[in-house]
């Protein structure tokens, strides 16, 4: 079948994300144990899942840095870790990317020569991640929620089709946990892919799509919405435990 471009140049018939059949190991650890995943285009999917369930280790797949011991991983139409992926797939790690002892503006400009983007991106990027005022600031001189929104910009500079995030929100007051959602949000509208990992249930409404993670399995994926319904359960931590309990319904 052939397929259709959407809007903003989104390929909505096309997973973002393919994986069949994906096992990792790590150490002695099964880290995930026959993943198959469909990641829609142009949509938030969270994945969620408890401490060791493999959230890292699946992004880290996804990005082509996993040694995986059997199965496959399609990024936009390309074996993962492709060459030609390193600008259309756009990561923010769980620590601090940036250089501490560069200013804010500094790290924008050199990440931004590195992927051969303008001058007027970065100005584009800080007004983005709303740290145009903070420009001329040493990064190791920003609170936490600050330097964590200096990795997002240098991540969003390549105008990525693909923005994996792992653990965004964590350590940041309600207030920056809004405004980040409210970006994430608007980069969905535009067209941008997000696949966003958290252990914060209390998140798992602001997706679009749902993938839970335990043992290295995926445990169900669905919208918010048909994970509630499915499991008679108001929170998406009541779902989770339903599904974990085996007390949902088929
Ligand atoms: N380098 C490693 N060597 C051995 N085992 C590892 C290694 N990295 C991860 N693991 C194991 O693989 C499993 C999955 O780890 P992973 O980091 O993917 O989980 P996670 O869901 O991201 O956890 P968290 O929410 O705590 O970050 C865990 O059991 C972990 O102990």
């Amino acid at each position: 079948m052939a397929s259709v471009a959407g809007a903003g140049g989104v390929d909505r018939a096309r997973p973002a994300v393919l994986t069949d059949g994906l096992h990792v190991r790590r150490g002695s650890t099964t880290a995930l144990d026959g993943v198959d995943l469909r990641v829609a285009p142009g949509r938030v999917t969270g994945l969620l899942g408890p401490s060791g369930s493999g959230k890292t280790t699946l992004l880290r797949a996804i990005l082509g840095v996993q040694l995986v011991h059997r199965g496959t991983v399609e990024v936009l139409g390309e074996a993962a870790g492709s060459r030609g992926l390193r600008r259309r797939v756009g990561y923010v790690s769980q620590s601090p990317s940036v250089y501490e002892d560069l200013t804010v503006g500094e790290n924008l400009r050199y990440f931004a020569r590195v992927l051969g983007v303008g001058r007027d991106r970065v100005e584009e990027v800080l007004d983005d991640v709303d740290l145009a005022r903070r420009r001329d600031q040493l990064v190791h001189t920003l609170s936490g929620g600050e330097t964590s929104r200096v990795s997002l910009g240098a991540a969003l500079l390549g105008r990525p089709e693909l923005l994996v995030l792992d653990e965004p929100t964590v350590g940041l007051d309600p207030v920056l946990r809004e405004s980040l959602w409210t970006m994430f949000r608007g980069l969905a509208a535009g067209g941008t892919t997000l696949l966003v990992s958290s252990h914060v249930m209390d998140e798992a409404t602001r997706c679009d799509e749902l993938v839970l993670l335990r043992s290295g399995r995926v445990l169900a994926q669905a919208t918010p919405e048909a994970l509630l319904e499915r499991t008679g359960r108001t929170t998406a931590e009541g779902a989770f435990l339903a599904l974990v309990t085996g007390e949902a319904g088929p």
